[in-house]
């Protein structure tokens, strides 16, 4: 059966070969090395607390249209005041209505580290990444064969970029493991399914290392589901739907961030 990544995928793929052809790969490496090098996203991310990921996302697959978003840089802005520890940026264009000139004005507007958000399968993809400027970049393990994790993987980081390695159960987990990720993000939502299931991330974080970074991707609403993450080992939570819907974003983040930075209270575990 042909599942929902599948299409998303080969979207992606044939989107890519179309820019591929009008801006060659050189000139998209000549680009990226005159960018200002990456931020150290994974020091960002290892800060003491549980830190928010904010996402600037105005649809996707499962719910449709979400937020009309007509200024990028300003909600960027308004996270990054709330308190962000990253913003990430969804650039895929035909379920998420996404794009590059998106990761382009949030880049200008922040000094926080900024993620490429998408569905990562090319080199091409991850040189584009830092030629607009992003810091980390979103490798998806089921998208993605062993060899071309790996290999994604090496090129992420001889950038001076950092790699979420986004996993859904024990066996993608070991092979982002394999693949040397630092920082790994367990997302609830089943990418083949798009059900969320919020028990995920408490399955498999606790049988990944201490030092690798765990992001707790997907479903994130109130403050109560960020301190059960948290209380299962989260370093940090990554939310779109639940910012961008909010009135005041900046206050919603600072929500959240005022919730994660007490790491030593009393956590309830559900
Ligand atoms: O809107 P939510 O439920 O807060 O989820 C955000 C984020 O986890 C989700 O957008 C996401 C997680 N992994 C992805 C991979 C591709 C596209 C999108 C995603």
């Amino acid at each position: 059966m042909v599942s929902v990544l599948d299409q998303i995928v080969a979207g992606v793929a044939a989107d890519v070969a179309k820019r591929q052809q009008q801006i060659p790969i050189e000139q998209i490496r000549d680009i990226a090395e005159k960018t200002p090098p990456p931020l150290d996203a994974l020091a960002a991310l290892k800060q003491p607390g549980v830190g928010v990921i904010a996402e600037v996302k105005r649809s996707s697959p499962s719910k449709g249209s979400l937020a009309e978003i007509p200024d990028p840089a300003h909600l960027a802005c308004e996270y990054a005041a709330g308190g962000a520890r990253a913003i990430s940026v969804l650039t895929e264009e035909n379920y998420f209505k996404g794009s590059l000139d998106d990761l382009d004005a949030v880049r200008a507007a922040v000094r926080v580290p900024v993620l490429r958000k998408d569905f990562v399968i090319s080199s091409y993809q991850v040189h584009e990444a830092r030629a607009h400027g992003a810091d980390l970049v979103l490798l998806i393990v089921a998208a993605l064969e062993q060899n071309a994790l790996v290999a994604l993987h090496e090129r992420i980081e001889s950038l001076g970029m950092t790699a979420l390695v986004e996993v859904h159960d024990e066996e993608e987990a070991d092979r982002a493991l394999e693949a040397g990720a630092k920082v790994i993000g367990v997302n609830a939502r089943d990418l083949r399914t798009l059900k969320v299931d919020r028990s995920v991330f408490e399955r498999i974080a606790p049988g990944l290392p201490a030092n690798v970074v765990k992001i707790a991707e997907s479903g994130v609403r109130e403050t109560r589901d960020l301190l059960r993450y948290a209380s299962v080992g989260a370093d940090a939570v990554l939310i779109g739907e639940g910012l961008v819907t909010d009135k005041s974003p900046r206050e919603a983040v600072a929500a959240m961030v005022t919730a994660g930075s007490h790491p030593s209270t009393p956590r309830p575990v559900r």
